[in-house]
């Protein structure tokens, strides 16, 4: 379905819209890698058995690493991050978004790259700190990996967009810690209605899968068309 389709040639600049950028590539290795050690940290701090004196020499370092940090400069909330894809599609994302920020260490994060039969296309793993029943992948956060895909599909083809509406049936449990492919693609359009679709599989066979109804963000000077 294809009804007024209001693609927008060029991706729309977060700046027109008073939001800060920094360019992935800008981010110092020193914080990814950082950020990649507080993800390992999370699910070291899930899973422990360790003692007493380990758990309160443990916390004692924790505390003294997030008062370092925590004084420091910091980027305001709302700046969005530069991606630069595959084949040198630029796409952008909040820095600190739950599901693919680079910065946030709940993320796991989530890369989505042009798939070659059109859409997009990412594998991802989660640790048993996305747990919901017993060795399985929590059923929210399926659903908020559909939804990122399902909103960065129609971010890709130039219309970035809220979720209005998103349905998801879960069609077979999705384990923990095993490679995880998730795909999405823009199937129709309508006014400012972005009709996209979006699947998860494991071993080649679908465990969840979801379609939305994302609404395209009014660029400046077009509000109401
Ligand atoms: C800022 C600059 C950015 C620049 C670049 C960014 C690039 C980023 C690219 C990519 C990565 C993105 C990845 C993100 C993924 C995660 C997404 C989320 O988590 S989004 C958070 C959760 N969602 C909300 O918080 C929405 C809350 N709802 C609203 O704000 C409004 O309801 C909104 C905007 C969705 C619609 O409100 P209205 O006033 O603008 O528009 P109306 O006139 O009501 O609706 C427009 C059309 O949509 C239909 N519609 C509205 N709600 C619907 C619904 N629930 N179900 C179905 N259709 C609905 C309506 O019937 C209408 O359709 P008709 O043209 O008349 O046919």
């Amino acid at each position: 379905m294809t009804v007024d389709a209001k693609p927008v040639a060029e991706l729309p600049d977060p700046r027109d819209y008073g939001l800060a950028v920094v360019g992935e590539e800008e981010l110092p290795a020193e914080l990814t890698s950082l950020v990649a050690e507080v993800r390992s940290l999370v699910d070291a701090v899930a899973h422990t058995r360790a003692g007493d004196e380990e758990l309160s020499a443990a916390r004692a370092s924790v505390a003294e690493a997030a008062a370092r940090l925590r004084g420091g400069p910091r980027h305001e909330i709302g700046t969005m991050v530069r991606h630069i894809r595959d084949g040198g599609r630029v796409e952008y994302g909040t820095l600190t978004n739950l599901v693919a920020g680079p910065t946030n260490a709940a993320a796991p994060p989530l890369r989505l790259d042009t798939a070659p039969e059109g859409g997009l296309r990412a594998q991802v793993r989660l640790n048993g700190t996305y747990q919901g029943p017993p060795g399985l992948v929590h059923g929210g956060w399926l659903a908020a990996l559909l939804d990122q895909a399902l909103g960065a599909a129609a971010g890709a083809e130039g219309m970035p967009g809220l979720t209005a509406h998103l349905d998801v049936d879960y069609r077979r449990p999705t384990p923990l810690n095993t490679p995880l492919e998730i795909t999405s693609r823009v199937t129709g359009t309508e006014r400012r209605k972005v009709f996209v679709a979006a699947e998860i599989r494991h071993g080649g066979e679908v465990t969840a899968e979801g379609t939305a109804v994302m609404v395209r963000i009014d660029l400046p000077g077009e509000e109401g068309a």
